[in-house]
């Protein structure tokens, strides 16, 4: 596994690291100053009590406020070939956030994000369609993800072996299944082909012990494949077994990124988890 070359750990009110660039290996993720902020209308109105209401009228403010939440804060790193990154973070710090921008689904208010091939986002909800049976889904997903109806004919029984369903279910709507056994098909469906950048949030979380260890022999065959495999979850076990770097995200910056055990000794030294 190729060496990461760590960076020094910043307080709060520091400027973030420097970014550490290895011309020895492929980038596949470039992140550049990236600012992600989102506008949240009606905030700051008050309760929204009809008190608060009939203020406004009488200023004549017939829009309410709007908040800007600044979500992430001049993030910048290379990602590179075959790295599987873990984003760690207490709530709130901009994980999501960070993920959801590598996708390229939140414009960035400043900086940007430059990717080799493009993104896909395995997340908790990722859009399948609830009404729909789990075969359906499989087939719509695989087509979505671009490959042929013959591909997807190919990859039908893996899926649905991977997704290791209670017998039958496979026909039933989705809207039938427990949380846990919908984020196994949709890990499935993602995971039967190959992705240039691969960004997975918490889609692991609710997933048994036999099914976690499953999915993380999968992204271990993924990531051979994959230009870049990003993970965000809050069980560090997981992180730990999975990637082979780290960034710790702290109020939408980076507090440190680098070898995964010693990020994560230094996250549990200061959060205490
Ligand atoms: N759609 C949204 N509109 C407004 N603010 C948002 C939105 N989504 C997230 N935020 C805010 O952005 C900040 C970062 O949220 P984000 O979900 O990225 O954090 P996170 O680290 O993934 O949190 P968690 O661990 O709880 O999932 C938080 O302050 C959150 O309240």
């Amino acid at each position: 596994m190729a060496e990461v070359k760590e960076r020094a750990r910043v307080s709060d009110s520091a400027p973030q690291p420097q970014v550490v660039i290895d011309p020895t290996r492929e980038p596949i993720v470039v992140v550049d100053d990236l600012h992600i902020v989102y506008r949240v209308y009606g905030a700051g109105g008050g309760k929204g009590t009809a008190a608060t209401a009939l203020m406004r009228v009488l200023r004549r403010q017939n829009r309410p406020q709007m908040k800007e939440v600044h979500a992430v804060r001049g993030v910048s790193f290379v990602a590179y070939r075959g790295d599987a990154i873990g984003v760690i973070g207490t709530n709130g710090s901009g994980k999501s956030t960070l993920l959801k921008a590598i996708a390229g689904l939140l414009p960035p208010a400043r900086g940007g994000v430059y990717t080799q091939g493009q993104p896909s986002l395995l997340g908790v909800n990722a859009a399948l369609m609830r009404e729909l049976s789990g075969e359906r889904n499989i087939v719509l997903g695989c087509l979505a993800m671009g490959l042929t109806p013959e591909e997807t004919r190919a990859k039908y029984d893996e899926i649905v072996k991977f997704a290791d369903l209670k017998p039958g279910f496979i026909q039933y709507p989705m809207s039938t299944y427990s949380s846990g056994m919908g984020a196994r098909l949709r890990f499935a469906i993602a995971a039967a082909r190959t992705h240039d950048v691969l960004l997975i949030d918490e889609a692991l979380a609710t997933g048994d012990a036999k099914f976690k260890r499953r999915s993380k022999a999968k992204i271990n065959e993924l990531r051979k494949d994959a230009g870049a495999v990003f993970l965000v979850a809050h069980n560090l076990d997981q992180v730990e077994e999975t990637c082979n770097r780290v960034i710790w995200l702290d109020e939408g910056r980076i507090r440190m990124d680098g070898d995964t055990k010693e990020v994560i000794a230094a996250y549990t030294e200061a959060t205490g988890k």
